[in-house]
Order: C-alpha cells, then structure tokens, then sequence
C-alpha cells in the first residue's frame, strides 16, 4: 500500500527552516518597518486573527480556485457584505479597512464602493449634498460606482458622449447615452451590484456644452433591486482576471434626475441653468488621482507577494546538480534563479519606500487643496500619473518572470501566480492607460524643463532641471564607489536630465522647422515617453536611497537594505544600459564594474532572501499559494489542492458515458 497522502507535515520544511536560521537580521524588526510600527502590525495580526477565524474566508478560496463565474461572484459578494458589517461593527477606520483589504488581497464585488464611489463623494459633492449621500452611502443605504468610462471612450475624457442636459422648467438634468459608444462600459460593481451610480456625463444647458461632469443617478430598485424605467445595465462578460467583479455596461434613457443629483462642489448650475466654476477645471478629476496613489501600494503588494511565493518556492525546490558530489541543491542557488526572482525582491522595498512618499506627498496636498490651495496639483497631478504607470508595468513584468522562474508549477492556480499576474494586470490600464500617464507626465517635465531653461528655479521632484550638466562627472571613479548610494542616485538623475533634454531639444528643433505643435509632438511621443520613464525610475531610486537614510533601525536591517537598494538601483543600470551609456551618466568601465556589483550582490542577498521576504508577513490565505506556503510544505500543499477539485468527485467522470463510452464502442466495432 502506497504511503502517499496528502497531509500537511506539522513541521517546518528543513530547507525552509535552514534559511531561517541563517538571516542576518531580526524579522519582526523589519515587518515593524514595512507596516509602520509595532501598533499597527499588532492591529494587522488582530484584523487578520478576526477575518480568518470565520471558515467562511477558507471556503471562499475554493470557490475562486472551483466555482463558476457565478458561484465566485457570489461568494465574492457574501466576502464584501461581511467586511463592510464587520467595519460598521468594529467602527474601523478607512485605515483599518483598507489593512483588511489587504490582508483580502482580491477584488472584492463591491470594491468600487468604498474605492471610487465614496471617495468620489468625498471630493465632488457639497457639504449638503454629503450630508445626504455621503451619509447614506457609509451607512449602506445605497451602493455605487464610478461610472465613467464609456464603450467608445476611456483615456480622452472630453470626448465622452453621455449627456446630462438641463431642464430648468423641472429643474433636472435629463440623462442620455445618445450612441452606441456612449455607454458606459467597465465601471466595477456596475454590471449587478450597485443600485446608484455616479455617471460622468457632458453638461449641456440650453445647447451649450459645459464639459464633464458628475451626477448622481439611481439605477436599481431600493425595494428589489429591479432595474428602474429608461435604465439598462448588465455585466460586460468574463476577463482575464478579476471575476469576482461584476464590471457592466449602463444605458441610460431619457432618465430625469433632481438638479442636486449633480455633485456641485466644483461647478454649480443655479436653478434657472446659470453655470459657475469653483476652483481649477480639472477638479473633477480628483478621484482618479487618489487611486493612481493607491496603485503604487497595491503594486508593492503584488510584487511582494509573488517574491514571497517565488524565493519560499525555489528555496525548497531541489533540481539537477551543481556540485555532481553534492544531493540536488536548492534551486535558489542557482545564480540564474536569482536573476530572476531577487530584482523582484529589490523591487518590493523599493515600491515600499516610493509608495509611502508619493502617499505622503498626496496626504500633503490634500489637505492644502481641502483649504482652497491648488498650487500642488499639477506637481502631485504628474507625480502620481508617472509613479501609477512606473509601479504597475514593473511589478506586472516582475511577477510574470517570477511565475516563470517557478516551472511547471508555477502554471498551476494553486501557485497562485497566475492568479496574481492577472489581477494585477489591469494596473496598467485603469485609471489612465499608462503610455497615456507617462505621456502626462512628459508634458509638465518639457514645461518646467523649459522654465529651468530660461533661468527659472525649480522646486518639488523636478528641481534637478535646472542643475548645469556641464558640471557633471560621473560620481563612480572605482569599483568600491559602486556601492555608493548616492553616487549611483545621481547617476539615475544625470540619465534623466540628458532623456528630458535631449527630447526636449528635438520637439522644439521640430516646432522651429515649421512643424506644427501637434505633428511634432506625435514625432517624438516614444521619446518622451521615455523621458517620463527615465524620471520616474529616478525618483523610485532617490524614494528608495532617502527612505534607507531616514530609517532609525538597528545596523543589520539598514545594512541588508542598503545592500537590496544598491542591488536594486545597479540592476536598473545594467537592464537599461544603453539609456545610460547614451545619456552619458556612465562610461563602459563604470557599467562594467556596475554589472560585476549586480552579480556580487545576488550572492550577498541569498542567504536573506527567506527572511525578507518573511518580513512582509503575509498570511497563508492572503497569498492563497501551494508553493508559497510559510511552512514551505509545497508538494503536499499542491497534492491537497487537487481535492477540492471538482475535476477529481468521481472516479469516473460523466463526460465519459456521454462521449468517450459511445466512442470507443464504436471504434471498437468499426472494421476500418
Ligand atoms: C482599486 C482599483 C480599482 C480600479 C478601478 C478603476 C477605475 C477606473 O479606471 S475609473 C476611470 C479612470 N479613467 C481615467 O483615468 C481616464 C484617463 N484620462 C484622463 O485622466 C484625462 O483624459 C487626461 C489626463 C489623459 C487628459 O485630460 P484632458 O482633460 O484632455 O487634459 P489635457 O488637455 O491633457 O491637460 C490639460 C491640463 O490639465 C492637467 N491635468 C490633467 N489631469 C489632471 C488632474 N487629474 N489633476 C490636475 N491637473 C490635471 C494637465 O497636466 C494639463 O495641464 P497644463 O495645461 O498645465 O499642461
Ligand atoms: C479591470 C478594469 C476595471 C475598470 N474599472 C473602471 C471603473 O470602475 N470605472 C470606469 O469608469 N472605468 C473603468 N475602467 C476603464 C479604464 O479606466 C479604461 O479602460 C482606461 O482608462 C483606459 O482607457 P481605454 O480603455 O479607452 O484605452 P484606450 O485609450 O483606447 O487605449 C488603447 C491604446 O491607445 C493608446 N492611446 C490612447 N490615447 C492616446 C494618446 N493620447 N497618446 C498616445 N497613445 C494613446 C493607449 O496608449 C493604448 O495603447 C476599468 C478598466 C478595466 C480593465
């Protein structure tokens, strides 16, 4: 009799536990860093505690991993009703509640509500017109959505179609989709959770259009859910990911809402349709800004989770020979295997420290555009679209190679890889597309690149503009200055300074030769693209080096960091190295000694990967892996996983007397 079962060991995996043993630093110190002191780790652990002890939370993973996309978006539904009972309950803070959603790591049914639809009344509606909504919606009276995005048009706002025209004679706004483009389509929760909705629509008065506006606009029922007269909405269909959210499309027919169902704190029309603005015109455009903030944490966490699952994995996975003497040796010895997995690592605390600060920055500005300030928004407007777009598409790109770097397995659900990668993917595309963001960002740097030009002193993260590059001389004269963090942030910003001016200089040679605005900007978008790329990875290493200057932490924390942030920026260097050579921040002898550092120190973080990535102290369920287990059991882990399948309920499945039975009676009786 076999003695394979599936039963998990209680112990640690030895090969696991050996990694642990070793680490240079204590784990509980770093994860204290990472989640903003002992207070708010205890919090975590006692969120977690309270989630997880309810077996409805293991349930759920099943039905993700096994049940139709009905079954998951139920579940999906019955998780985000709990939660949001449990915050009433519990009376958590927005803080609070977004720890929960972390320690969730999924989409949740409902996730719109609380991630665009109150934010959006929070930034949008008056003090009146908060004091109802606003009210009804913290207290779950009402549901909604962000619904924006139209089935024609999602980058270029001013080209959305949805109408909102004013009747003065009963004073409120008829609501149009006048076209087949024009209705919306992917607002989150819209397709069957949301009973309102808050639809981005052009006001027109008196056939006068006064741009894009929000209004608020009840779509279901508040008896039974129905769908009211003039109102079509359903779900947009299954995607590559996230299907626990019911994304839908919206029809809107000659539907009559009050005037004050136009959230009016930016502009305001009067009774008699009389049109005033408050504040600059992009004010409606808060909403978005806040989430491209958040993108940034949400793409730490995605890379950290799946350097979480890809070093546990590859430190208990033994494969060929290196020594021929020697047993299989860990996977993760192979030098190969840390290319791909540690800049991954590196990332996460890079992300880490460039997330706190661009969420600080947001914090600041907030608070001073609460008070009628706007002089921050266009610096934090480009920060964040260029952070957004930074984040996403690295730790898209990471997370892929790392389900690569775990085999076989790693194309399993039960990795959770897969899973992470195509969650993760929309980042890229929500919230503005990211070449669109970069794009954003490239046009506020020509403008203050300009300003600098013409003897303008420049403040915020684009002050090194107006630094003289005549001045510059490669700060790494050795092999020992590789090691210098500062030395090798000024590399970052010289290679910036010389993308932005070099594009700058050719739009503006174009534009000289009678070449219109337009044509010579189009000439030259990869450019600037890449420019606002360049700038972008400049200031995630200068987050990163400052944030690691500024820790009070004991001398092995900072030392592991300091050697993960040199990694981190030399590896940067060596991919990109012919952006640097070109922009001249570095010679061939500079990145030849660089490129030597990279490789030495993928043998100096080895022996901490483990602990590192312990350090993020993810929970079993939030990482919802076989191969990333903390007990690093895996093969019994992926062998339990195959149970619950539903694949496996019968010994023989009914696809065979359906099909395969007839089949093979009748093969077995042809004389061919
Ligand atoms: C939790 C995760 C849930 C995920 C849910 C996802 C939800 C969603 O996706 S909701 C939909 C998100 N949609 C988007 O993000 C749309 C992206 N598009 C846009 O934001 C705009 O169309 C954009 C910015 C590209 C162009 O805007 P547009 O009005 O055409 O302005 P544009 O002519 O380019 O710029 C005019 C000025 O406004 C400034 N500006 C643009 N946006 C902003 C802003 N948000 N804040 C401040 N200034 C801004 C520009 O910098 C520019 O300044 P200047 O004149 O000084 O150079
Ligand atoms: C999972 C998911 C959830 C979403 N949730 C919501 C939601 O809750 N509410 C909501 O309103 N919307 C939502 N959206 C929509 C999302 O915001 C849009 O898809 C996004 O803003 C991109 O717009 P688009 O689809 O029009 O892309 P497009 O603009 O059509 O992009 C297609 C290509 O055109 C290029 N392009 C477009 N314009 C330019 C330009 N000016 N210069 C250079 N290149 C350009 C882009 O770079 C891209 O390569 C969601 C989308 C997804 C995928």
């Amino acid at each position: 009799m076999s003695e394979i079962t599936s039963s998990i060991p209680l112990q640690i995996n030895p090969d696991l536990q050996e990694e642990r043993d070793k680490a240079s630093f204590n784990v509980t110190e770093l994860t204290h860093i990472i989640y903003g002191g002992i207070e708010k780790t205890k919090k975590r652990k006692r969120l977690e505690k309270l989630l997880f002890s309810d077996p409805f939370f293991q349930e759920y993973q099943n039905v993700r991993a096994f049940g139709s996309r009905s079954e998951y978006y139920a579940a999906s539904v019955k998780k985000s009703t709990k939660i949001f009972k449990l915050r009433r309950q519990h009376k958590w803070t927005d803080e609070e509640y977004e720890t929960v959603l972390d320690i969730c790591h999924d989409d949740l049914a409902l996730t719109l509500h609380h991630t665009m639809f109150i934010p959006a009344l929070e930034r949008l509606a008056t003090e009146d017109q908060k004091s109802k909504w606003l009210t009804l919606a913290k207290q779950y009276k009402i549901i909604g959505t962000y619904a924006q995005t139209e089935l024609g048009h999602g980058t270029y706002l001013q080209g959305l179609e949805t109408t909102a025209t004013y009747d003065p004679q009963t004073r409120e706004f008829v609501m149009n989709t006048p076209t087949l483009s024009a209705m919306k389509w992917w607002p989150g929760s819209l397709g069957k959770s949301s009973n309102h909705a808050l639809v981005l629509a052009t006001l027109i008065i008196s056939g006068k259009k006064y741009g894009m506006h929000p209004f608020l606009v009840q779509l279901r029922s508040m008896d039974d859910h129905k769908v009211l007269p003039g109102v079509r909405v359903g779900d947009i269909g299954a995607k590559m990911g996230g299907n626990s959210v019911d994304n839908g499309y919206l029809i809107l027919d000659n539907v009559r809402i009050p005037r004050n169902n136009m959230l009016m704190k930016n502009a305001q029309v009067s009774p008699d349709g009389k049109f005033v603005t408050r504040g600059p015109s992009k004010a409606n455009y808060a909403t978005m800004m806040l989430i491209r903030v958040q993108i940034c944490t949400m793409a730490y966490q995605v890379v950290s989770s799946g350097a979480t699952i890809g070093i546990r994995y590859s430190a208990v996975r033994r494969q060929s020979k290196l020594d021929p003497q020697d047993r299989e040796p860990k996977i993760l010895e192979y030098q190969t295997q840390q290319y791909k997995i540690f800049p991954g690592l590196a990332m996460s605390y890079a992300f880490l420290f460039a997330s706190r600060s661009l969420t600080r920055k947001y914090e600041e500005a907030f608070a001073e555009i609460q008070r009628g300030d706007f002089k921050s928004l266009p610096e934090l407007h480009c920060l964040s679209s260029g952070l957004k777009s930074f984040c996403s598409e690295h730790s898209v790109r990471q997370v892929e190679i790392i389900r690569q770097s775990c085999g076989g397995h790693g194309y399993l659900n039960a990795a959770g890889l897969g899973m992470l990668v195509n969650a993760a993917a929309p980042m890229i595309t929500v919230e503005g597309e990211n070449t669109v963001m970069y794009l954003q960002l490239a046009r506020y740097i020509l403008k203050r690149f300009a300003g600098a030009m013409s003897g303008q002193q420049l403040d915020g993260s684009t002050s090194y503009l107006s630094m003289d590059p005549a001045t510059y001389v490669c700060p790494v004269m050795s092999e020992t200055d590789c090691r210098n963090l500062t030395a090798l942030c000024d590399i970052y910003r010289y290679r910036s300074y010389m993308t932005v001016c070099r594009v700058a200089r050719q739009v503006q040679h174009d534009m000289e030769s009678d070449m219109p605005q337009h044509v010579a900007i189009n000439k030259n978008l990869v450019d600037l693209v890449r420019a606002a790329k360049a700038h972008s990875y400049y200031i995630v290493v200068k987050d990163f080096v400052e944030g690691v200057d500024a820790l009070v932490a004991s001398a092995p924390v900072i030392k592991v960091l300091r050697t993960l942030c040199c990694f981190y920026a030399a590896h940067g260097i060596a991919e990109y190295s012919g952006d640097f050579l070109e922009s001249e921040a570095v010679g061939l002898h500079q990145l030849k000694w660089i490129k030597n550092l990279q490789v030495s120190l993928l043998g100096e973080i080895r022996p901490d990967a483990v602990a590192l990535v312990d350090a993020f102290d993810y929970h079993d369920i939030t990482l919802s892996s076989a191969l990333g287990c903390y007990d690093g059991n895996a093969y019994e882990r992926l062998f339990k996983s195959t149970e619950n399948d539903p694949m496996n309920k019968e010994e023989v499945h009914p696809s065979y007397y359906q099909y395969l039975k007839p089949f093979m009676e009748e093969m077995n009786k042809s004389k061919l």
